[in-house]
């Protein structure tokens, strides 16, 4: 049954290793097209949302992931979705841009800004950094 509240659930990975973030550039549908985003999908219906994000790394990246916690919060994508993030680490794979991204790259707390993020990501971004940045171990920002 559908309803006037249903909406899609989009789940982005803040995939750390190493102290820095992946940051993924979107190579689809051309109004995306050259942003920079978490690496991620929409839930199927009936998948969990932890679920869905091992599938699209695995279908997207090529790496099996470990889906850690979920920022709180949830930030509006266009109308009717809704992006959720999750901290994710890497069992297994190097990330690689087989499916709907163009490059990656893997950034410190202080290259945050050096990627040209899609406007509705960057509360996400921002708070995913501001995690990362308090991790053991990861560089102090510049
Ligand atoms: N994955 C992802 N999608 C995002 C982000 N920010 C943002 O606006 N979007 C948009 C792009 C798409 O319209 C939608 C997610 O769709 P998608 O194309 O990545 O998901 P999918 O792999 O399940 O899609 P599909 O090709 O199977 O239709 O949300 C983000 O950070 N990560």
């Amino acid at each position: 049954m559908t309803g006037v509240t249903d909406r899609v659930v989009v789940v982005g990975a803040a995939v750390f290793h190493e102290g820095r973030l992946l940051a993924a550039r979107r190579s689809a549908p051309p109004e995306l097209a050259g942003g920079w985003e978490l690496p991620g999908g929409k839930v199927e219906p009936g998948e969990s949302p932890e679920r869905a994000l091992v599938r699209e790394l695995r279908e997207e990246l090529g790496v099996e992931a470990d889906v850690r916690e979920r920022i709180p919060g949830e930030w509006p994508l266009k109308p009717g979705y809704v992006l959720q993030v999750w901290t994710v680490r890497l069992l297994s794979g190097t990330p690689r841009p087989l499916q709907d991204h163009d490059a990656l790259r893997w950034l410190l707390p202080h290259e945050a800004d050096t990627v040209d993020w899609l406007v509705q990501d960057r509360p996400a971004v921002a708070e995913a950094i501001r995690r990362l940045s308090a991790l053991p171990g990861t560089a102090a920002q510049a």
